[in-house]
């Protein structure tokens, strides 16, 4: 792909639109690619995606488009930037040789990674893309740092080169696994943290819900083949602070929506948005039964999030634990 050629970006909800615009600001055009035509048709007109992104003017460097071949067609790799549920039929679509850079930070639907998912349909050339990265502020052009994890380096290199601006820091990551699972475990401790504060547990039991969520993370991280360091870079501990504590994040407002009782908790969706984490703690909570791993934070997400447990068994479930030394799990 010539620098000048756009850069499919495959999904138009708020993250899909600030990377495309992100992308323009990096001097690279865009083809924006929306399911729906109407949408499509609608974001291409209006300029602004009032649905998802409100605020940001679409620059002239982002074309939108609702036809998937035309967006793709000749170019060296695509963003895929639409919620995890969505990723198995968006990728059955697209032609093997494309590189694929995977943004979604959730599970596919058994429970593994959307990488593995992507490898076992024939892409070859795959690298994830993660990081505190809210589309609010990226969209805008605020400073922020990320991460394009590939064990491609030549993809790795070249995501770097089309995104990196002066308000977009770019890094490189061989360690696909750690980058891929550090965004999607931080959801989860993310909803947690809206726990505490939709019961008004206090700063506290926030601080003990992010470290103690953080260690939960590098326990898994690890386990699947993760390099420590990285859970506590930017896709780990970044993304983790960022979101649990951040007036953007859709997964921390469910959590705290959920204690105050007026989240409906078995749509994991809220108003139209995205919130993975409700489905990746059952996910991964059904994963660490059948594997004997004790994932409590994950667990105790899982089943508020189901009904099964109130907001504050949940909690009790944490507080209630065998006391231990700190860094013995
Ligand atoms: N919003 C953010 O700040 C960030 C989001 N992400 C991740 O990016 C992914 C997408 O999130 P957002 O853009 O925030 O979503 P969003 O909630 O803003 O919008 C979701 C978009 O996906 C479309 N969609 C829903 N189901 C679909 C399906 N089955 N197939 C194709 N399209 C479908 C919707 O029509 C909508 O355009 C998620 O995995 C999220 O965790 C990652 C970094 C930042
Ligand atoms: O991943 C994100 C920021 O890095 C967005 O988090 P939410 O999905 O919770 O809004």
């Amino acid at each position: 792909m010539g620098l000048s050629s756009p850069v499919p970006v495959l999904g138009a909800g708020g993250w899909g639109t600030a990377l495309a615009v992100a992308l323009t600001r990096a001097g690279h055009p865009a083809t924006l690619w929306a399911r729906r035509p109407d949408f499509a048709a609608r974001l291409a007109e209006v300029r602004e995606n009032r649905e998802y992104l409100p605020g940001v003017t679409l620059p002239p460097g982002v074309a939108v488009t609702s036809d998937l071949a035309r967006a793709v067609a000749g170019a060296e790799f695509a963003l895929v930037v639409v919620p995890s549920v969505g990723v198995p039929d968006l990728l059955a679509e697209l032609p093997r040789e494309l590189g694929l850079v995977l943004c979604a930070k959730g599970l596919a639907p058994d429970g593994g990674r959307l990488t593995d998912l992507a490898r076992g349909l024939g892409f070859t050339r795959v690298a994830i893309l993660s990081g505190p990265n809210h589309a609010e502020e990226v969209g805008r052009g605020l400073p922020a740092a990320t991460v394009v994890a590939s064990t491609d380096a030549g993809l790795a290199d070249a995501v770097q080169a089309a995104l990196v601006s002066p308000t977009l820091r770019v890094y490189t990551s061989r360690d696909e696994v750690g980058v891929e699972l550090g965004g999607v475990l931080k959801n989860v401790i993310a909803l947690a943290a809206g726990l505490v504060d939709g019961l008004n547990l206090g700063d506290n039991a926030k601080a003990a819900i992010i470290t103690r969520g953080l260690r939960e993370m590098g326990r898994y991280l690890v386990s699947q083949g993760a390099h420590e360091d990285t859970v506590y870079g930017l896709s780990g501990l970044g993304d983790l602070v960022a979101t649990a504590t951040s007036r953007h994040s859709r997964n921390r407002a469910a959590g705290e929506a959920i204690a105050r009782g007026d989240h409906p908790i078995h749509r994991p969706q809220q108003g139209g948005k995205v919130v993975e984490g409700l489905r990746t703690a059952g996910l991964l909570d059904t994963w660490a039964s059948a594997h004997g791993q004790d994932l409590p934070i994950v667990r105790a997400v899982a089943l508020v999030a189901s009904g099964e447990w109130t907001p504050d068994q949940g909690i009790a479930s944490l507080m209630g634990r065998d006391a231990r030394a700190e860094l013995d799990g």
